[in-house]
């Protein structure tokens, strides 16, 4: 009897929480945004093409630095200034720390111990193995770690810029070879081929896969309606199950190879340095499943995010700053306040990734009156910041002089993203484009395409890149 009161108390109290939930949040006004309509909110607002300006027109237009959009019940909030970003994914990060989990992506985000693109912890939802794969990730790449890999930086710095002598007009693929070649090599020590080299290639058949996948027209929806992947392949939006696990083999020999081949060198004697061989030889006869499975997954991470990274051309022209008479290095770093400038101006102009990574938020949470409802996906466009006429007056003009005035506009660390999520290759990245720009504009002039200039520049993903 006494159990069966309890029972009919928990019930009518859990029904009032909900109750008063609700009525609060009637009272409580969503951030503004695009008009609703019924069932399917804002579906035919989202924009299928660079998103960020989009975005960025809603909050001009509003007045407000923050936007909201329902899609068929899933709730987006899309952070327009910097205020708002810092607020909320930087001093509120123990709540705004979360992923968004997309269905198309998981498909490839086997559960361990399989492997898929399970070792990718930037797409983890916040949680104790994600906390685990970010510390292991630190041990190799925090500030001082980062610097190890300068000598091999430089290295493939001095091959793009031979490459781009002997054939100039292949520059974008001579910069994707020589990210290529410099995360290799301290993912695994592998030395990359000049041209066709297999690593490279898998890693690029991987991005087109995941880039495949997330782009499908159906893959927002499967979001929304996860019942579809239990659907037969011939029912509308269950064909991008069957396409995802397509590629999963690829997925898997992109981690297995190159693992495979440091395990051996060790074995031979003949292993290079690398994050993959330190971590195999810290592995002991007690190591459980899961440190053997992060020997993998951290320099998976580090193969997969380099095929990514892109360097953005300057389009400016400066003087040899060594006097012409050698190659700069790292130990010029501090003298070069033009060349910073320019970094900078590349990283603000078009950062890498528009939109960072979406966060998750896992409570209702107020900004200025207005209610971020639990669960909701938040997008901080960074290239709406970034282009704020405010902090950057004509913002669409490459100009790194703004950055050379006593009042400088704050830095563009934000194009690496925020609080406990925040990019941890920025680092290692920084250096790259720092040695990778420097050495080009010390030996290159560039200069505009003029036959059949590109229609499109840039790409729409969550990496956004060159176009042609
Ligand atoms: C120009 C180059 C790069 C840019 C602009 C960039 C940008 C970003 C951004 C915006 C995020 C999401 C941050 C957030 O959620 O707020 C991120 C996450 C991440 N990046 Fe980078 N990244 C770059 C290169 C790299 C490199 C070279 C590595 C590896 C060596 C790397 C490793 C990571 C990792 C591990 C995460 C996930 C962090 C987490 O979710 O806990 N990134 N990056």
């Amino acid at each position: 009897m006494v159990e069966l009161f309890g029972l009919a108390f928990a019930i009518l109290f859990i029904s009032l929480s909900l109750i008063t939930i609700r009525l609060r949040r009637r009272h409580q006004k969503y951030p503004p945004g695009p008009r609703r309509l019924p069932l399917i909110g804002n579906l035919l607002d989202m924009p299928s093409k660079e998103g960020w300006v989009t975005y960025k027109k809603w909050s001009d237009q509003s007045g407000f630095d923050i936007a909201h959009v329902d899609v068929m019940g899933s709730h987006i909030i899309i952070l327009n200034s910097a205020k708002a970003a810092n607020e909320l994914l930087e001093k509120r990060s123990s709540i705004y720390s979360d992923r968004p989990q997309f269905t198309a992506f998981q498909l490839f985000l086997l559960d361990f111990p399989s492997m898929g693109l399970g070792f990718n912890h930037g797409m983890l939802p916040y949680g104790e193995r994600w906390r685990r794969l970010r510390r292991a990730f630190h041990t190799h790449f925090d500030a001082t770690t980062s610097k190890e890999y300068r000598p091999l930086e430089m290295q493939a710095v001095q091959r793009l810029l031979r490459n781009l002598l002997e054939s100039p007009d292949n520059f974008s693929q001579h910069l994707k070879h020589m990210t290529g070649q410099v995360i290799l090599s301290i993912a695994y020590g592998i030395n990359v081929r000049p041209e066709g080299d297999p690593y490279v290639a898998v890693a690029e058949t991987v991005l087109e896969a995941v880039s495949v996948v997330s782009s499908n027209p159906w893959a927002m929806l499967l979001d929304m309606m996860p019942w579809l992947l239990n659907m037969p392949s011939w029912f509308p939006g269950a064909s991008v199950k069957h396409e995802a696990s397509k590629w999963l083999p690829v997925v898997d020999s992109m981690i297995d190879n190159p693992h495979a081949e440091v395990k051996a060198a060790l074995a031979a004697g003949t292993a290079t340095p690398s994050v993959a061989a330190k971590m195999i030889l810290q592995l002991h006869e007690n190591s459980t499943e899961e440190e053997i499975w992060t020997t993998k997954a951290i320099p998976g991470f580090v193969y997969l995010v380099g095929a990514d990274t892109v360097q953005r051309k300057a389009q400016a022209e400066i003087d040899s700053v060594t006097g012409g008479s050698r190659l700069p290095d790292f130990s010029d770093m501090a003298s070069f306040p033009y060349v910073d400038a320019v970094i900078k101006e590349v990283l603000r102009w078009h950062p890498v990734a528009p939109l960072g990574i979406p966060h998750r938020v896992m409570e209702d949470d107020m900004y200025e009156e207005h209610l971020i409802p639990a669960g909701s996906t938040i997008l901080p466009n960074i290239w709406g910041m970034m282009h704020d006429s405010v902090l950057f007056p004509e913002p669409d003009r490459f100009y790194p002089e703004r950055w050379l005035v006593p009042d400088p506009p704050p830095s563009p660390q934000v194009v690496f993203g925020y609080g406990r999520r925040i990019c941890q290759g920025r680092f290692v990245a920084r250096e790259i484009i720092w040695a990778g720009i420097v050495n080009v504009l010390a030996s290159f002039e560039i200069k505009p395409v003029k036959d059949n200039p590109p229609k499109e520049m840039y790409t729409s993903g969550i990496v956004s890149q060159e176009a042609w």
